[in-house]
């Protein structure tokens, strides 16, 4: 579903970027793991579309997207959560949900209703202020309102950042749910290695800008032989 190759990207005339591959398939739900300026932000911001990469080719379902701009690529099926999440804070949680049908033009709310379901939390806070819910409400918000635009593949930045644990987990959950029954395919880039091994199948190590290997599907989980792998302490 997407392939990138030989990705370069920065800032000006700042590489952050350095030779970047990954191929994910389908239904796949892939994290990407790095310490705080190890680029993940930039990668995910590279292949939405918002950073023009200086090099390289991204592919999304067999299509050269690398020129595309991010409107077209949300066109495709893309969706990406940035770090913050984006919450707009003065409309109302529902009206927050609205705004992630603007890209399909869905006039019903049948979509946001069946999302529901599998974001119980968002129920009874439906007629608050975005800006008044807690982190993780707000971040199961922008989850469920990405998907409210049907995407086939989300792009995650740091989900976890500035929650509560117990919101976390249920922020795994909900994702794992997701990935399990409706084939959604996603892409994580976290630090926090409990996180990352609830919701991905595999889990890619990223250093200095590249993609520097892999950890072995044996080993998620075991948090002691992750960071070692990173050098990302849980
Ligand atoms: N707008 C910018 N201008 C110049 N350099 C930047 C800019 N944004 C990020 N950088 C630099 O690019 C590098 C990678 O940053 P990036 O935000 O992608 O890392 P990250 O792994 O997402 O880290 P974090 O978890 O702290 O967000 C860092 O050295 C950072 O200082």
């Amino acid at each position: 579903m997407l392939e990138v190759s030989n990705l370069h990207a920065g800032y000006g005339a700042i590489p952050v970027l350095n030779d970047v591959a990954l191929h994910i398939a389908a239904g796949e739900s892939v994290g990407i793991l790095g310490h705080n300026g190890m680029g993940k932000t930039t990668l995910l911001k590279t292949l939405m579309g918002v950073i023009r990469p200086t090099a390289g080719t991204v592919r999304f379902d067999g299509t050269d997207i690398t020129r595309l701009a991010p409107f077209a690529r949300a066109r495709l099926g893309m969706a990406y959560v940035p770090q913050g999440r984006e919450i707009f804070p003065t409309l109302s949680a529902l009206d927050n949900l609205r705004m992630g049908l603007v890209k399909t033009g869905e006039r019903s709310m049948d979509t946001v209703e069946a999302l529901l379901e599998h974001f119980p939390r968002l129920k009874r806070l439906l007629d608050r202020p975005g800006g008044s819910l807690s982190g993780g409400e707000q971040q199961l918000l922008a989850l469920a309102r990405a998907l409210a635009g049907k995407p086939t593949l989300l792009l995650l930045d740091e989900p976890t950042e500035g929650i509560q644990p117990s919101i976390i987990e249920e922020i795994a959950e909900t994702l794992a749910a997701l990935r399990d029954c409706t084939g959604l395919t996603i892409v994580l880039v976290e630090q926090n290695l409990e996180f990352i091994a609830a919701v991905s199948q595999r889990v890619l190590v990223i250093k200095r800008g590249h993609i520097g290997g892999e950890v072995p599907r044996e080993h998620l989980g075991d948090f002691e032989i992750m960071s070692q792998y990173t050098g990302v302490h849980g």
